[in-house]
């Protein structure tokens, strides 16, 4: 995982550590010092540290709003798909002005967690839970109840 902003210890960096601690392997995480400035620059600046930060030949999936929203056996399903592809998988997080365009550009592939805007240290956590429940729903554990109504 690659994203804007250090996150210090509060509710959200346990919410992450707490799913992160429970995947095989664990997320390894990388931050990028949030930028200043005009929004655009801000963008630009946190998008250049973002695609220095990931690692050569990465997957890059971008956690964006107006990215592919699928459920969490869709997720798992994506996830093996990707894996199998042998590459390391980067997932990309912005900050409080979004992701600038180079690095969707750069992206194979966008992820959205739904219409709503969630705050970008709340996000690690989300995803770290939804890809703990995507090994869940590869290995039959019981974590993930699939029963709706
Ligand atoms: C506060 S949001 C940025 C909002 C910005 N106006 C935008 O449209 O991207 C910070 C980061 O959290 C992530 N994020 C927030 N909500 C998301 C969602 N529903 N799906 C996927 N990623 C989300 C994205 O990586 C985003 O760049």
């Amino acid at each position: 995982m690659i994203a804007v902003g250090r996150l210090k210890s509060g509710p959200e960096a346990a919410l992450f550590a707490q799913h992160n601690a429970r995947l095989r392997p664990p997320l390894e995480v990388r931050e990028i010092p949030e930028a200043r400035g005009a929004a655009v620059e801000v963008r630009r600046r946190e998008g250049a540290g973002l695609l220095a930060a990931l690692p050569p030949g990465a997957l890059a999936i971008a956690l964006d709003l107006g990215g592919h929203t699928p459920g969490s056996e869709g997720l798992a399903a994506l996830l093996e798909r990707w894996e199998a592809g042998g590459k390391p998988l980067a997932f990309l997080i912005g900050g409080a002005e979004g992701l600038d365009s180079a690095v969707l550009a750069r992206a194979e592939h966008r992820l959205s967690l739904g219409p709503m805007t969630w705050p970008h240290f709340l996000v690690r956590g989300m995803l770290a839970e939804q890809l703990y429940r995507a090994q869940a729903i590869r290995t039959g554990h019981p974590y993930h109840r699939a029963w709706r109504p």
